[in-house]
């Protein structure tokens, strides 16, 4: 059987090391960028034949849009293996992968130090409201409307996720003095907890004076935050979201943050990427950034090193490294 990669998207930090690839795999193809139209009908045409793993970049959703059921049907039967770069993978549908008999791996634990990082500058810009100081120390109003602010110290904090990010933020958090609480869909042992709280969603939602979002995108989290619950949460809790946009229903959060229920937010992800609803463009107490949660350098490099990994131990003996949690249980069948 032919054992030939493919590269879709581009490589930034790690040419050399996917050249290398070359002494594993029988063949290496590229689709550096394009639209999903042409990838459809090259990869019809048996442009990729044989491939058995391929390599989806970063930035490849732009060139092949979604990994759907018709994307799955267009690529051909000898692939077993996408090897996806981010922590997030809502557009790969996993359950059509699996019905296909292919393993899919991410970039969890890669992810973990500079999305908290992303997630602490973020909570506590929103806890200053540092946006309206920003602005007017730039336009020469030095401190324009200046208000106060606030401390993290003795807040609670309530992580909603706490998988590899949710904990890196945790332990970010205490070191600021802030007493930490956690929703997770299972409690965690005593020992990956360090201290934390577990309670249920409604208690996080009730106790928590800073809300950070740290859990994955799918249909049974879209929307999870809402109307309904922000009517559950303290007034003034300040909201942090460094996972996915559609997790909160964004004209809810405006509303919430337009009455004062919601103090101020930080937000790196938004509902409908690159577009950011209008209401919190305009709103002053919202931190915003364009969803650069890992960019940095060291981050990317090792993004792309781990998933350069998952793809050789794919060739070379079958086995994704960091395969996706929802295929685990199904990891013999695969
Ligand atoms: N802003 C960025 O640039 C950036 C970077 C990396 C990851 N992310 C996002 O952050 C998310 C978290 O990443 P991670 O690596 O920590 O993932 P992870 O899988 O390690 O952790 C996710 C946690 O969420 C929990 N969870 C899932 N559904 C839940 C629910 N309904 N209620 C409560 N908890 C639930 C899971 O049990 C798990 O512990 C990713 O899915 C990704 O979308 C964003």
């Amino acid at each position: 059987m032919t054992r030939s990669a493919l590269l879709i998207g581009a490589l930034t930090h790690t040419r050399k090391e996917w050249e290398q690839l070359g002494g594993v795999a029988d063949k290496l193809y590229e689709y550096p960028s394009g639209t999903r139209e042409e990838f459809l009908s090259k990869s019809k045409a048996g442009a990729f034949e044989g491939i058995y793993a391929l390599y989806r970049s970063n930035d490849s959703n732009k060139y092949t849009g979604n990994f759907d059921e018709e994307l799955l049907d267009a690529l051909p039967e000898s692939l077993k293996f996408i090897c996806h770069n981010g922590a997030g993978y809502d557009n790969i549908d996993v359950p059509a992968c699996t019905k296909r008999g292919i393993a899919v791996s991410s970039t969890p634990i890669a992810v973990d130090d500079a999305t908290a990082d992303v997630a602490m500058f973020l909570m506590l810009g929103a806890l200053r409201n540092i946006t309206p100081s920003f602005q007017a120390v730039r336009q020469g109003k030095w401190r324009g409307n200046f208000a106060l602010g606030h401390d993290p110290k003795n807040k609670v904090l309530g992580i909603l996720g706490m998988g590899g990010i949710g904990s890196a933020v945790a332990q970010r958090a205490k070191a600021f003095g802030m007493k930490i609480q956690y929703h997770n869909r299972k409690q965690l042992s005593s020992e990956k907890e360090e201290g934390a709280k577990y309670v249920t969603f409604d208690e996080l939602l009730a106790t928590s004076d800073v809300l950070s979002l740290n859990l994955s995108l799918n249909p049974s989290t879209r929307h999870i935050i809402g109307k309904q619950e922000f009517e559950k949460m303290k007034d003034g809790i300040i909201i942090v979201n460094t996972a996915r946009g559609p997790l909160i229903d964004e004209a809810a959060l405006v509303d919430a943050l337009k009455n004062g229920k919601v103090w101020s937010a930080g937000l790196d992800v938004f509902e409908e990427e690159p577009k950011i609803h209008s209401g919190l463009l305009e709103a002053e107490n919202v931190v915003l950034l364009p969803h650069m949660g890992t960019a940095t350098y060291e981050t990317q490099r090792d993004m792309e090193l781990l998933v350069l990994d998952n793809l050789k131990s794919a060739i070379q003996s079958d086995k994704l490294l960091t395969q996706v949690p929802e295929q685990k249980k199904d990891a013999a069948k695969i």
